[in-house]
Order: structure tokens, then sequence, then C-alpha cells
């Protein structure tokens, strides 16, 4: 642990400062975000924090001129006095307050009008390039990082808007004070500047380690996040309680959460001592100043008045610098965060500058697996090892194998997801790496065995086979027949409206089984030119996966198809049946072909059988 810290030390001391001033590179691009996003408010916003930058100075001001007036004015005998000048620079210094506290809200009000706009905007943004990710990259961790930094800093992200503003609002303050100090006693900002200049380069140098703390803690977050979901949850209580996990759990979280506190604690702390260290040194330039003016008053060279407004604008000054400052580190730390939200939105998506092949509309002659070699990326296991096969046009395929025999890998291959490491697939004699992929993809109507349970209506959970079709109720309709998900439907008091999940009011959760009715229907809500199922029957009763397979063979007559199943009363009804050993074909044929050789198929077909007796 405290290795890692030193390194983090070591790694981050030459830099920090450069690596600060860098990253504010990304500021006015984020600003011109914001802008794009509402011009009128943003402007709204700019003009409100130029009038509120000079408010400071006119309330100080004319509080001099109010105490040099009082002052006048007393030493008249009664005669000679006149308070109009007096009252009229009162009632001034009043509305000015009262207009500057409206500001003040009207900024704030501005401030988080935008500041959810731009959170918004950033997450369909982050969903969008999200999307452009292949699956071989949200499958690789330092890519699944930089997605995780991208999304879960968004407040920061908001915060860092805000603070600009207001920087950019003192800096104007802080000139316009600085202007009235050098016109009575110049000499008083050097005082100034000098107190505050250490306690700078302090917090710059801490928000650099805390952000490298964070970064190089991203993927213990995330375990961190993990742990928590599993620890507090809905879809995991029956196992916890069950297995008595809560402790096992629990420890795991606290072992790692010490770590980063201990970790975390050991900068703020430092970060602190240090700061209340240089504040006093703040304290003590203040009260020298005030000295020095008190003298000046003394001897004669200022007024009351003017005392009040130095003294006043010093005071001010002195919190305005402290503020910026601490804004600066603040700001600098967030634009390293900024500096992850943009590298994540530029990730260059590998987009083949070659012209894509055509789709062809119809398959006319079918795919060829040609020996497929395949590695996971990051992993050293082959997966699979020069698999041969074709899939004729029209033709209906089973793939069948033990567990981690290699059939899902298969199907990924098949849609794309992943390019081969050996070997090639070709449709219609084209290596399906030429086509586009997402019009590639397009053609299929896939569900898989771990398919997504979105908590949404169950209309809207058959309408995601074919989003675009969301209101052909008679498509939807037609979908759910085919999987018998309209038995499901029918027992729902809202029908086809009916919201799924316990996440939201009125949810209603539903059987494994009829989850997998529901989620079938997606892959019949368009006319796909080939249907891929794997094992999305494997929780249906014997009856159910047998009528689910019945109507998908009759509606895919002539089309071609893909099932992967371990239920031999499924597989049977296939043309083709493939069986995957170790990555490798052992045997294909029909049914009864398989049966008649002596191989795994026959094997794991008997004992089934068996079971059934
Ligand atoms: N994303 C992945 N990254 C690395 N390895 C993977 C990944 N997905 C699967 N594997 C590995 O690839 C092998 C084949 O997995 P695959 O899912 O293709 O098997 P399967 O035949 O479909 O098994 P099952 O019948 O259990 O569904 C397994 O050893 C598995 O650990």
């Amino acid at each position: 642990m405290a290795r890692q810290f030193t390194s983090i030390k070591k790694s981050q001391n030459k830099t920090d400062l450069k690596q600060s001033f860098k990253a504010l590179r990304y500021i006015p691009r984020f600003f011109k975000e914001i802008w794009q996003i509402n011009p009128k408010m943003f402007l709204t916003n700019a003009l409100l924090r130029l009038f509120n930058a000079f408010s400071p100075i006119i309330i100080l001001w004319i509080g001099k001129i109010i105490i040099d007036e009082i002052i006048k004015q007393t030493s008249l005998s009664g005669a000679e006095q006149d308070f109009s000048t007096l009252w009229k620079f009162v009632a001034l210094e009043l509305t000015v307050v009262i207009i500057s506290d409206v500001i003040n809200r009207l900024i704030n009000l501005t401030d988080g009008l935008m500041g959810d706009l731009y959170s918004n905007s950033s997450s369909v943004t982050i969903i969008n390039k999200t999307k452009e990710l292949s699956i071989a990259q949200l499958e690789d961790p330092d890519f699944y990082d930089k997605l995780e930094r991208a999304r879960t800093q968004t407040s920061s992200r908001v915060n860092l808007m805000s603070n600009t503003l207001n920087q950019l609002q003192s800096i104007i303050s802080i000139l316009s004070l600085i202007a009235g100090l050098i016109y009575f006693e110049p000499l008083l900002i050097i005082l100034l500047v000098l107190s505050i200049i250490p306690s700078f380069f302090n917090e710059i140098k801490f928000s650099n380690q805390r952000y490298s703390l964070a970064r190089s803690w991203t993927s213990e977050r995330r375990e961190l996040d993990y742990l928590r979901y599993i620890g507090a949850n809905s879809n995991t209580a029956k196992e916890i309680k069950l297995f008595g996990l809560t402790k096992f759990v629990a420890d795991r979280f606290r072992n790692l959460s010490d770590k980063y506190y201990e970790l975390n604690k050991n900068i703020v702390v430092k970060r602190t001592a240090y700061g209340t260290l240089f504040n006093i040194l703040g304290v003590l330039s203040y009260y020298g100043a005030y000295v020095f003016i008190i003298f000046r008053v003394l001897s004669g060279v200022l007024t009351i008045g003017e005392l009040t407004f130095l003294s006043g604008s010093f005071n001010r000054l002195r919190n305005n610098l402290q503020q910026f400052f601490s804004l600066f580190t603040r700001i600098s730390e967030s634009a390293l965060y900024l500096k992850d939200y943009f590298d994540f939105i530029d990730l260059k998506i590998d987009k083949p500058s070659k012209k894509y092949a055509d789709i062809p509309a119809d398959i006319k002659e079918g795919f060829v697996i040609d020996n497929l070699h395949f590695r996971y990326p990051g992993s050293e296991d082959e997966v699979l090892k020069g698999v041969n096969f074709k899939i004729k046009a029209g033709e209906k395929m089973a793939f069948v194998g033990q567990n981690g025999a290699g059939k899902t890998t298969l199907i990924k291959l098949i849609l794309g997801f992943y390019e081969p490491t050996e070997g090639a697939i070709y449709l219609d004699g084209i290596n399906i790496n030429q086509f586009d992929p997402i019009k590639y993809q397009a053609m299929f109507g896939v569900i898989f065995q771990d398919f997504f349970r979105y908590e949404f209506t169950i209309k809207e959970n058959i309408a995601v086979g074919n989003i675009d079709e969301l209101d052909d109720q008679d498509r939807i309709e037609r979908a759910a027949a085919l999987s018998l998900a309209d038995q499901v439907i029918s027992e729902m008091p809202d029908g086809y409206d009916q919201q799924l999940g316990r996440r939201f009011v009125k949810g209603q959760e539903l059987s494994g089984g009829q989850w997998q009715k529901v989620a079938l229907a997606r892959a019949y809500m368009k006319d796909a030119n080939v249907l891929i199922l794997d094992e999305p029957t494997s929780a249906l009763d014997a009856r159910a996966e047998f009528d689910v397979f019945e109507r998908f063979i009759n509606l895919t007559k002539g089309k071609t198809s893909i099932i992967i199943s371990h239920r031999f009363s499924t597989v049977r009804m296939a043309d083709r049946i493939i069986v995957l050993e170790d990555g490798k074909i052992s045997s294909m044929g029909t049914h009864e072909e398989l049966m008649d050789m002596d191989g795994l198929y026959s094997e794991l077909f008997e004992l089934q059988a068996a079971g059934y007796q």
C-alpha cells in the first residue's frame, strides 16, 4: 500500500504543474459544448456574472464615500449640515446590494439549469459513443475503464462549469479591486500576492495526487461498486442469504475500501496541514497590511473612508485570491477528469477506409466457415481450433457439444463480433469482413442465452428486436404468438403495457421461462435472413419448448437458421447437426447419421434418453 502511494508521488511530482496546465487545454472545447447546448442561457449567465464582478468594488467605494461624508457632516455646525448626499449614497448602496443579490440567485439558477442540460447531453454522447465500440473493445478492461471514468465523472464536469465561470467572474473582481489598491497603496498588492503563492503550488500538488490515486484505482472502484451491488440488491438477496455471504462480501468490500481510505487520507491530511500553515501566512499578511494602512491614516495621508475602503478591499482581495487559487486547483483537477471524457469520446473506432461489399438481398449459396481459429483478445487459450463446415442457404443447423466447447463463440464469429485469429467466414463467396458490420448484423435475428431483461414494458421488451416497429402492435402480437409470450401477456394485469422487473412501480417479475418466451419474441420482430437461437429455451418446460420449436421450424421454412440446444428432442429437428468438442468439429450429419456413428452425439443422446426412462 505504502509502495503504491510512493510510486504515485514519484511519477507525479515532476509533472504536477505541467499536467495541470496541460489539462486546461480541454476547457475551451468543454465550453464550446456547453455553449452549443443553449447559447442564450450561456450568454445571460455571462452578462449577469459580468455585472456582479464589479459589485464588490462598487459597494466598497460607496461605503468609503458614506464614511467620509459622515465625518465631514459631523465636523460641521448644525446650520451647515446637509445629509442629502449621505442618504442618497446609502440608498444607492442598498440598491446595488439588492440587485447584486438577485443577480446571484439568477446566476445560481442558470448554472443549475445549464448543468442539468450538459449532464443530459453528455450522457447521450457517452451512450452514442458506446454504440460505436466493438464487442471486443467493450470486453477489453482498458476500454472499459475509460468508459467507466467518462460515465462516472459527469457531476465533476458539471462542477467544472460553474467553477470556471466563477473563476472568470472572480478575475474581473480581483482586477477591479487591484485597480483600487494601486490607486491608493500599490505596495499592499505585493505583500498580498507573496503570501498566497505558496498555498497555490501546494494545492496543485495535492490535487494531482488525488487525481492519480482515483485514476489508478478505477478498476478497484469498479469492484467496490460491484460488491456494493451484490451486497445490497434484490436480485442477489436469495443467494446472499442462503449461502450466508454477507460477511464474505462485506469483508471484501471493507478490505478494499479501507485501503483506498488510507491512501486518500494520507493525501488529504497532508493537504489540510500544509493548507492551514499557508493560510496562517495569509492572515498575518492581512494584519501586516492593516497596521500599515492605520499608520498611513494616523500620519494624515489617508482618510478614514479610505481606510475602510482599503482594509475592506484588501480583505476581499485576499479572500478572492485564495478562492481563485483553490478554485484553480479544483478546476485543473476537474480538467484532468475532462481529459478522460474527451479521451473516451475521441477513441478511434476501427473503421476500415475500404468500400464495403454489398450485402446479398437473399442468401444464395450460404456460409462457408473455413479453417476457423479463434482466441479471445488477451487470452492464451485457443477456443476454436480449425473449424470447417458450410451452412447452405435455407438450411437448419444445430450446434451441440459440452459446456465450453465453443458453440456461442462460433456464433459470435459468424455475427462478425470478433475477427478470427486465423481462417475466415464467407457469405455467398464474400469474406464477411468485407461487409459493413452494422448492415451485416441487421440480417440476423438472434437471441442469446444471456439475453438482457430490460425493465421496460412487455411490448418494449419484444420490440427491442426491431425497435423501429415499436408502434406496430400487430407485428408485436404476431411475434408474441410465435414465441408463446402471448400466454404470459394474457395473465398480466396491464397486458402488453405491463411494466416488467421490480425496479419500478407496478413492475411485475417473470419466471425464467416466461422471460425466455418474451425475449424469444424479439427474434420474430423482423424478417431476418438468418435466425439464430442460442439456448433461449433452456428454462421452458418440455411441452412449451416443443411448441416453440415446432413454430420456429414452420416459420423458418426456406430460411437459414442455427439452433444451439442441449435438448436432443429439439436438436433432432435440424437438417444437419454439428458436434463441437473442445473447439473442433468431431462429427456432423443428420440425427440419424450421428446416431449410427459411435461418437459423443449418440453417447449424450443415450444419456439424456436414459434420464427420461
Ligand atoms: N469473452 C470471453 N473472453 C474470454 N474467454 C471467453 C469469453 N467468452 C467465452 N470464453 C471462453 O471460451 C470458451 C468457449 O465458450 P463458449 O461460450 O463459446 O462455449 P459454449 O460451447 O457456448 O458453452 P455453453 O454450452 O456452456 O454455453 C470457454 O472456455 C470460455 O471460458
